[in-house]
């Protein structure tokens, strides 16, 4: 049997486990697929760095391009992060009849149109399962599992790093700052956790499975982001009295092929199945119109939970050569997209306000939402013996996100409104 030869662009956190389980599990990988699966080549940084499995240094070099020109090889595994220059990488590769197996969701996020068109184009095969929820095989179920539905709703946990701060806070009161550096300690956060902490790495991947989810082109520039540094204890304390949890959701939500997407730390029902998601574990919540609700729960990233992953789409390349199909099981989206206007995008609100303690305050704050048609769930006041301003925390009924922004407006110009201190968009 000739065996599939594979170039492996890194050999880091996840490349490293790639290479454990093709070793490792060599024996039951050729079986399924017919054939030995050989990984000749290998790109790093730096061919002397010490690794911890043994690899032939002949196979290891710095140049990406030595292994995307090698005419022996089948399929390039790209686990080495990276956009612009990965970009070219693969769009070259692809030009030559690689296929492509990838766990990069900032190039997926923002190329993988155009990388998928030029699949199709070389009747290539592009993988990404890696990409969103590592471990999680959220790619194959949105593509194969409810071809046959209408997908209404998607909420992801998908960064653990942020879930893991946010667990902290919740279950132990422990501060933002101290927790996040906990998280770089532990190695769960990004090098740079920015794009952890203010959603973008969320952004990324939910705008990943919106694409798969509505058929329609989700682009990062579609999807409303926020973070959750400016999220205090306090906040934590109000959700969990209210009998909610706090968590950064990406929502994406379709109806008549109009959709909203958005990251937002978000108060969610502490019945509501994503609500007991902790650590650094991530959950994708699926509503479909004919299976209704679904959700998906495991490790979003990790050496081993993420290159199984990996592993699994190069064995789904190699099942496709040997049945001649690469190429076809692509979703380029086809759909037209249309974005939700503002109006047309609902949820309810909780809000704390730091206000005046005087008579009257109230019946002005209410009248602002009335005037701007939000509908209010509950009001209450309270003493902080920490606060001189009266708190006042008020959850809203489902109100248009223009409504709400003219509230807010509003607020900004009412005299005895000292603060708007929160508001978080509120689920289930
Ligand atoms: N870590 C995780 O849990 C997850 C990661 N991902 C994605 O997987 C990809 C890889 O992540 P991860 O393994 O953590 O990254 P690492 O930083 O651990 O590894 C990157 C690897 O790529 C090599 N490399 C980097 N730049 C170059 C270059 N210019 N030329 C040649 N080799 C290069 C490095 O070489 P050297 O070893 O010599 O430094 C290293 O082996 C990223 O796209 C990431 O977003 C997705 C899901 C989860
Ligand atoms: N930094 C990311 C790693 C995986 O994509 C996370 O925290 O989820
Ligand atoms: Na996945």
């Amino acid at each position: 049997m000739k065996p599939v030869k594979v170039g492996l662009l890194g050999l880091g956190t996840v490349g490293t486990g790639v290479v454990r389980i093709v070793q490792g599990n060599q024996e039951d990988l050729s079986s399924q697929v017919g054939s030995p699966i050989h990984i000749e080549r290998i790109a790093v940084k730096n061919c002397d760095k010490p690794r911890s499995i043994e690899i032939d240094p002949a196979k290891l070099t710095t140049d990406p391009w030595e292994v995307i020109r090698d005419p022996e090889i089948d399929v390039i595994v790209e686990v080495m992060g990276g956009v612009d220059a990965t970009r070219q990488y693969i769009l070259e590769a692809l030009e030559r009849g690689k296929h492509i197996v990838t766990a990069n969701k900032d190039l997926m996020a923002l190329y993988g149109n155009e990388i998928l068109e030029k699949a199709q184009e070389k009747q290539c095969d592009v993988f990404y399962e890696a990409s969103v929820a590592g471990g999680i095989p959220i790619i194959r179920t949105l593509i194969e599992g409810f071809s046959s539905d209408r997908i209404v709703k998607i909420m992801g946990i998908v960064n653990g790093t942020t879930n893991y701060i946010l667990t902290k806070m919740s279950q132990e009161g422990a501060s933002y700052d101290d927790v996040l550096k906990e998280a770089q300690e532990l190695g769960y956060a990004e090098a740079d956790p920015t794009s952890d902490v203010e959603g973008l790495d969320a952004a990324r991947k939910m705008s990943i499975l919106g694409t798969l989810g509505f058929r329609t082109n989700v682009e990062l520039r579609d999807v409303s982001v926020s973070g959750i540094s400016s999220i205090s204890k306090e906040d934590i304390l109000f959700a969990k009295r209210l009998g909610y949890e706090m968590k950064l959701l990406g929502i994406a939500e379709s109806q008549n092929d109009e959709f909203s997407i958005s990251v937002q730390p978000t108060m969610i029902k502490a019945s509501h199945p994503i609500a007991s998601v902790n650590g650094v574990f991530n959950a994708v919540y699926v509503y479909g119109e004919a299976v209704g609700e679904t959700m998906f729960y495991g490790a979003g990233a990790g050496e081993m939970p993420t290159a199984t992953s990996v592993v699994a789409d190069l064995v789904a390349v190699i099942k496709n050569l040997k049945l001649g199909v690469n190429g076809l099981k692509q979703i380029v989206p086809y759909k037209n997209k249309k974005l939700k206007s503002d109006d047309d995008i609902y949820f309810k609100n909780f809000l704390l306000l730091h206000v005046d303690d005087k008579a009257g305050v109230l019946a002005k704050i209410t009248q602002v939402f009335a005037e701007c048609d939000v509908s209010l769930d509950s009001v209450v006041q309270q003493a902080n013996p920490n606060n001189p301003a009266a708190e006042i925390i008020i959850v809203t009924h489902d109100a248009s996100k223009s409504s709400m922004n003219k509230v807010l407006r509003r607020f900004e110009e009412l005299d005895v409104i000292r603060r708007v201190k929160s508001h978080y968009r509120v689920e289930g």
